[in-house]
């Protein structure tokens, strides 16, 4: 477990000085994957610095598994710093090393033996599905196979907590989803905590358990990633989530340019686990009417389906009201949008 206590971080600059972060507390539990989304400056990457120990808060307390990592010195730091992983959006490789030795680096340092490290790094490289390219160098890989060589290596020395700083800014979309698979099937897979910082929010609907966002140092929301995305609070976070979900208005279902239409449109909104309900087809079951689907969008997060679904029914008023009442013992919420 992560806790951030009243954390601050203030850059002296000669006369002038620079808050960097800003009171921040964060809890991040064991085995979650946690989202710190934040524009440029926002105070990201030092944040993510002060987890590490690269960075000593100016007054707050960083502690990681019960050990205070800010005033944490010398062979303790070193040691505490060794369960603490990295990976890098430009990858920090040794261009001049194999896959393989790139990956052994950090338990040659460690003192690791020979054997160890080489069925260490076996398993990594099966793990992070480069079999067949132990011998390459850096430079004959693909952005994508190298942040494949990245994460295993910060996965050699087992690590309790691996940050992420952008680690798929640098790639494109198809690789950029690759990448967050592979983290994802790693965190699950061995219940491994991951903090990542990143300024895409389709990095955090995709992967994140929670989400924190930053603006000017401090963090000014803070929850589920289900909750951020379906009641975003604070502009900047209707902002992030407008760059991947929910309907831009002119993206919304126009009833006007449906005008010919018979019957009544239901807007439903779907949040999380009501999307394992079938609900549509145990209306039409239950009333013996079909419902119509004429417009919709769902997105996915690690979490579960959320989105929107406009349906249209030909129902008399009685119906009409129990269909709005079986829907009201949901958890998807409805609302009539033009009546027929
Ligand atoms: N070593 C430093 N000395 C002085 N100011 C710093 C230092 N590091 C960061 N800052 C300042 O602190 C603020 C937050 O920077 P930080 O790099 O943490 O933000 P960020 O959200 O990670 O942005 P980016 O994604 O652009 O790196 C910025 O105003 C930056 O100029």
């Amino acid at each position: 477990m992560i806790v951030l206590r009243n954390i601050s971080k203030i850059f002296d600059q000669g006369k002038a000085s620079i808050t960097a972060v800003d009171s921040v507390n964060l809890t991040v539990e064991q085995g979650q994957i946690y989202g710190i989304i934040g524009y440029s400056g926002a105070g990201k990457s030092t944040l993510i610095r002060l987890l590490n120990g690269l960075e000593k808060p100016t007054s707050g307390s960083v502690v990681i598994n019960g050990q205070d990592i800010a005033a944490a010195r010398g062979e303790t730091l070193r040691q505490a710093r060794l369960k603490i992983s990295m990976v890098f959006q430009h990858f920090n490789l040794l261009w001049s090393r194999t896959v393989s030795e790139n990956i052994a680096f950090s338990m040659q340092i460690a003192g690791a033996p020979k054997a160890q490290i080489n069925a260490r790094v076996a398993e990594l490289i099966e793990l992070v599905g480069l079999k067949g390219r132990e011998k390459a160098y850096p430079s004959q890989l693909s952005g994508g196979q190298k942040q494949r060589v990245g994460i295993a290596r910060a996965l050699a020395n087992n690590p309790d907590v691996l940050l992420c700083d952008e680690a798929t800014s640098a790639l494109d979309p198809q690789t950029t989803d690759q990448i967050l698979d592979l983290l994802l099937d790693i965190n699950r897979r061995f219940k491994l905590t991951i903090v990542l910082i990143t300024h895409e929010m389709h990095v955090v609907r995709k992967i994140c358990d929670r989400v924190a966002v930053m603006e000017n140092g401090k963090v000014v929301e803070e929850g589920d990633v289900l909750s951020v995305f379906t009641h975003p609070q604070q502009p900047i976070t209707k902002q992030f989530v407008r760059q991947v979900s929910q309907y831009k208005e002119e993206e919304a279902f126009n009833p006007e340019l449906n005008s010919e239409l018979d019957g009544t449109v239901i807007k439903l909104t779907f949040t999380g686990h009501s999307t394992h309900q079938p609900i549509v087809g145990e209306l039409t079951l239950r009333y013996g009417l079909p419902f119509n689907i004429l417009h919709g969008k769902m997105s996915q997060t690690a979490h579960g389906v959320f989105g929107q679904l406009w349906v249209n029914v030909k129902a008399t008023p009685e119906q009409l009201n129990n269909i709005l009442a079986d829907l009201s013992k949901t958890d998807i919420e409805s609302e009539v949008v033009t009546h027929g």
